[in-house]
């Protein structure tokens, strides 16, 4: 008997991105994604469903069992921890970078830094690996506004072109690290369907492969 495989996809940017590697790798939605109000997916693959449910909770469904697989930021990762969890896979898609930025012109603080962000332990980590004090104040978006509000001395969020920035008179000043869109498999499912997990895995790997050498 063929076992069944759930994928939760990350709704958003990444999954415009996402769908195609899945058509290569011989999986496609039957109905239109964009269109419907439904959560999960049955695909062209009589198997596989897909869940389309918010980046931040893809982990916590993959560590639970409740998706075999996920599709998530990095960012995303490691803000979760990463428990229960493999990372197979770099989809090379959604690709950023996770900084620090600050008002233009103006010097980091000498002491207690205040950072406004939702990666509050990425933050935290970040911060203590500098041997620099910060007070972390957790936003769930808009995080360019705290330093113009004077909430926080800075930001740590996603930057790719830094338009954002830019548009709100703020400066990228240091990376923390390189962000693209992982693929995650539950640790369970990898070893109890391993047979039905790896040609998905395989087929993703050689799309992504051909897109890099395009
Ligand atoms: N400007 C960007 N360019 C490239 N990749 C990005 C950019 N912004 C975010 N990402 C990546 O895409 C992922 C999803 O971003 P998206 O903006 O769709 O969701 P979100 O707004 O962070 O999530 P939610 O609204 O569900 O909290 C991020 O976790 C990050 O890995
Ligand atoms: O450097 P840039 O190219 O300007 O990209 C960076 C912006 O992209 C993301 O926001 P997004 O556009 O996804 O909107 P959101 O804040 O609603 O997530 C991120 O939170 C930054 O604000």
């Amino acid at each position: 008997m063929t076992d069944s495989i759930t994928i939760a996809l990350s709704k958003g940017r990444i999954l415009k991105e996402t769908l195609p590697l899945l058509a290569e790798a011989g999986i496609e939605p039957v109905d239109d994604i964009d269109r419907s109000r439904k959560l999960v997916f049955p695909t062209t693959d009589p198997a596989v469903r897909l869940l389309v449910i918010r980046a931040t909770d893809v982990p916590t469904y993959v560590q639970y069992g409740g998706a075999d697989l996920g599709v998530t930021g990095k960012d995303v990762l490691m803000e979760h921890g990463g428990a229960g969890l493999y990372e197979p896979l770099d989809l090379n898609i959604a690709r950023c970078k996770l900084m620090t930025a600050g008002p233009v012109g103006q010097a980091t603080p000498e002491g207690r830094v205040r950072v406004a962000t939702k990666f509050v332990n990425l933050a935290r980590q970040y911060y203590a690996s500098q041997g620099r004090q910060a007070d972390i104040i957790k936003l769930y978006g808009a995080m360019e506004l705290a330093p113009i509000l004077n909430l926080a001395d800075e930001i740590v969020d996603i930057v790719d072109t830094g338009n954002t920035l830019k548009a709100n008179g703020l400066e990228p000043r240091e990376l923390i690290t390189h962000i693209s869109t992982r693929l995650v498999a539950n640790r369970a499912s990898m070893k109890m369907k391993h047979r039905a997990l790896h040609p998905i895995i395989e087929k993703l790997g050689e799309a992504v492969a051909r897109r890099q050498e395009d």
